[in-house]
């Protein structure tokens, strides 16, 4: 990381290479202590750029391995996400079918985005969001929070609120549909803390995750794809374990060890 910044440091200069995110850490001035400027020191920089990393790749690696998880340890759920993806398949005419599940075909996979959604309640893989603080005393609730205090707030305890959630530590994607028409129900659905927060796994308000859109695809269009592809079945004798441990993220305590065979015909 420090190679990386020595080299960003002396072409620094090179304008036509454009600004990476190096580049506007060693450019940015923060107020000090005695009212002026000064630049980020070297561990800052080492240390932002290494949670920027971590951060967006840790957490949607550690969801989709909770989700697999899943999947094999309650196959009959695996078994209703591959019918519904086949029928996306199957409604594709023959030219077109190039075999991947493409980005604009998951707008139509109701179901897979409901698995998804249930993979980030039930595992969100950050349990708490960043320390927040207010900038002055604020009363909320009847509770004095002071000025400057570290505000943690309980990701993973709101997305289990039974007052909210029923039967909250069940792995249930049905929850997130409506039963008439097996669509999404997109109050429920809504991560954003906009409507109401009843899940927030990334975060809300002005510093919630600036990439979920970014993450959602990639975690329907991996699970979609792994599914379509591959039969997912625990090892012989094996439990699925949904132990938790502790890491940069909320990781399996036993990691998914799953035997993956490709689709036959009549699966
Ligand atoms: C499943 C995947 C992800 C989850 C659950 C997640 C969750 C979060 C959470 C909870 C926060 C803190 C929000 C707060 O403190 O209010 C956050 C911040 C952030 N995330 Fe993500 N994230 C994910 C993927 C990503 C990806 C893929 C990237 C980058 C490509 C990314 C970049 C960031 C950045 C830069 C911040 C800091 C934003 C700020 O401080 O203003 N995240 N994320």
């Amino acid at each position: 990381m420090k190679k990386m910044m020595k080299s960003s440091e002396e072409n620094h200069d090179e304008k036509s290479l454009g600004l990476c995110y190096v580049d506007s850490l060693l450019n940015l001035e923060l107020p000090d202590e005695e009212g002026g400027k000064r630049k980020l020191s070297e561990n800052e920089i080492v240390s932002l750029c290494s949670e920027f990393l971590n951060g967006g790749t840790d957490t949607t690696s550690t969801t989709l391995q909770w989700v697999m998880a899943n999947l094999v340890k309650y196959q009959e759920i695996q078994s209703k996400l591959f019918h519904e993806i086949k029928k996306i398949e199957q409604s594709r005419s023959e030219d077109s079918n190039d075999g991947e599940i493409q980005e604009e075909d998951l707008k139509k996979l109701p179901y897979l985005r409901s698995v998804v959604l249930e993979g980030l309640r039930r595992h969100p893989p950050g349990h708490f969001l960043l320390a927040h603080a207010v900038t002055q005393d604020v009363v909320l609730d009847g509770y004095v929070i002071p000025k400057e205090a570290t505000v943690n707030v309980m990701i993973a305890e709101i997305g289990r609120d039974p007052k909210v959630w029923e039967d909250p530590m069940m792995f249930k994607p049905e929850r997130f549909l409506n039963e008439e028409d097996g669509s999404v129900n997109e109050e429920l659905a809504d991560v954003t803390g906009n409507k109401e927060v009843k899940m927030i796994p990334f975060g809300a308000g002005r510093r919630m995750c600036p990439a979920y859109g970014l993450a959602m695809l990639h975690l329907e269009y991996f699970v979609a794809n792994f599914i379509k592809e591959f039969k997912w079945t625990a090892k012989v004798g094996d439990e699925i374990d949904l132990s938790e441990k502790q890491e940069f993220t909320i990781v399996m305590k036993n990691p998914l060890w799953a035997h993956v065979s490709p689709r036959k015909q009549e699966d």
